[in-house]
Parts: C-alpha cells; sequence; structure tokens
C-alpha cells in the first residue's frame, strides 16, 4: 500500500428527496434519519479509504437536490472529480431528472471532456417496496449516455453505500493522473474534530 493519500472530492446529484444526505451519513457515520430535513446549500464529510492498495481520502460533497437552492450549490461543482448522479426507484421522474443533472454538472464544473468524465449512477431507496423504476431501464439509460457504472443501494438498509463510493474512486482511478490531488503524508489535517462543513452562499 503507497503511503501517499489521494484527496479526491466527490459530489452527489439529485433530485430533493433522492437520499444523497443520508447516503453520505450513512457511509461516513453509519448512521440514517429517517426524518431527515432537506439539505440547504450544501456539505461535505470526509472518510478515509483503501480501494485496490490505494489510500484515498474521500471529500464528499452533498447538495441540495431542490430546485430553489440551484444557485446555492452549483458554484461547488468545479474541481469534483466524480459526480454521483442519484435517483430514488420509487420516484420515477427523479430518473427522468437524471440527464438535467448530468447536464447541470457539465455546464457550472465547466467540464471539458464531458464524454471522459466519470459519472456513476445510483439508484437508491431499494428497500422500498414499491418500484417505479427497473433495473433494466436504468442500466438502459446507463449504457446510452456514456456507460456509466449503475449500481441499486439503499441508504436505510446499508445496501451497496460503501460500494458506490468505492466504484466512485475505481472509476476515478480509472481515468485520470492524480499528481496534482496528491497529498504527501498527513500534514494536511483532513481529520480534524469537526470534519464536516456545511456552506451556503
Ligand atoms: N426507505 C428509504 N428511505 C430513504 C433512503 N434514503 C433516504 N431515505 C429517506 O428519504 C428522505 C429524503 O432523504 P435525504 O437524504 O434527506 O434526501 P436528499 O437527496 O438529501 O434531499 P435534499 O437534501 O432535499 O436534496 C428522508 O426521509 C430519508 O430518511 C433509503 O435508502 N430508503
Ligand atoms: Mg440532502
Amino acid at each position: 500500500m503507497s503511503g501517499k493519500s489521494l484527496l479526491l472530492k466527490v459530489i452527489l446529484l439529485g433530485d430533493g428527496g433522492v437520499g444523497k444526505s443520508s447516503l453520505m451519513n450513512r457511509y461516513v457515520t453509519n448512521k440514517f434519519d429517517s426524518q431527515a430535513f432537506h439539505t440547504i446549500g450544501v456539505e461535505f464529510l470526509n472518510r478515509d479509504l483503501e480501494v485496490d492498495g490505494r489510500l484515498v481520502t474521500l471529500q464528499i460533497w452533498d447538495t441540495a437536490g431542490q430546485e430553489r437552492f440551484k444557485s446555492l450549490r452549483t458554484p461547488f461543482y468545479r474541481g469534483a472529480d466524480c459526480c454521483l448522479l442519484t435517483f430514488s426507484m420509487d420516484d420515477r421522474q427523479s430518473f427522468h431528472n437524471l440527464s438535467s443533472w448530468r447536464k447541470e454538472f457539465i455546464f457550472y464544473a465547466d467540464v471539458k471532456e464531458p464524454e471522459h468524465f466519470p459519472f456513476v449512477v445510483l439508484g437508491n431507496k431499494l428497500d422500498k417496496e414499491e418500484r417505479e423504476v427497473s433495473t433494466a431501464e436504468a442500466q438502459g439509460w446507463c449504457s446510452d449516455n456514456g456507460g456509466y457504472p449503475y449500481l441499486e443501494t439503499s441508504a436505510k438498509d446499508d445496501t451497496n453505500v460503501t460500494g458506490a463510493f468505492e466504484e466512485a474512486v475505481r472509476q476515478v482511478l480509472a481515468k485520470e493522473e492524480h499528481i496534482d490531488h496528491t497529498v504527501f503524508g498527513h500534514t494536511v489535517d483532513l481529520h480534524s474534530s469537526d470534519h464536516s462543513r456545511s456552506m451556503c452562499c
């Protein structure tokens, strides 16, 4: 295992209520809140992990999906290494809106080569009985739009949550050179007592 830690920024996008904050909180704090409040602006949490022998510090940016918060979230898209496009399986509209989220990200992050940018698609709330989007349909959208990996998750049951964030890291490692992101040793303190930040313009 390399002693150098790679700092990667991943961003969660998707309609309000699909479970972006719940996925981040499940992954970083292993907690789930069935009465979660809508996010206002953006928040981020860090977690260290090891993927294929590489030590990575994942900086997860969670955004507010509601339309009225668009101007608060878009300034934080720049510099993202991976974008997790999230929908909820019990909400067909949130699946249809994936194209708009992708477009919004590409525009505000100023992605130069969208066809090479690592997107990962997450269908969340796998635990729910009622389902409005089939696996085949979601996989079809992913292959038609750039061959994105697709994972079905449940923040509630902790299904595939770790796998989703690890897949994001794998996509970045596969597609990019990382020299600029390398943090030597542990001189940058990403683990201060309050390792989360909330931001709002
Ligand atoms: N059953 C179930 N409920 C979930 C799951 N993930 C999130 N929820 C619930 O769905 C609601 C919305 O979750 P959030 O994580 O706040 O959604 P969000 O995408 O962050 O929403 P915004 O902050 O408004 O963009 C909350 O009541 C969560 O408890 C899941 O995997 N299964
Ligand atoms: Mg939220």
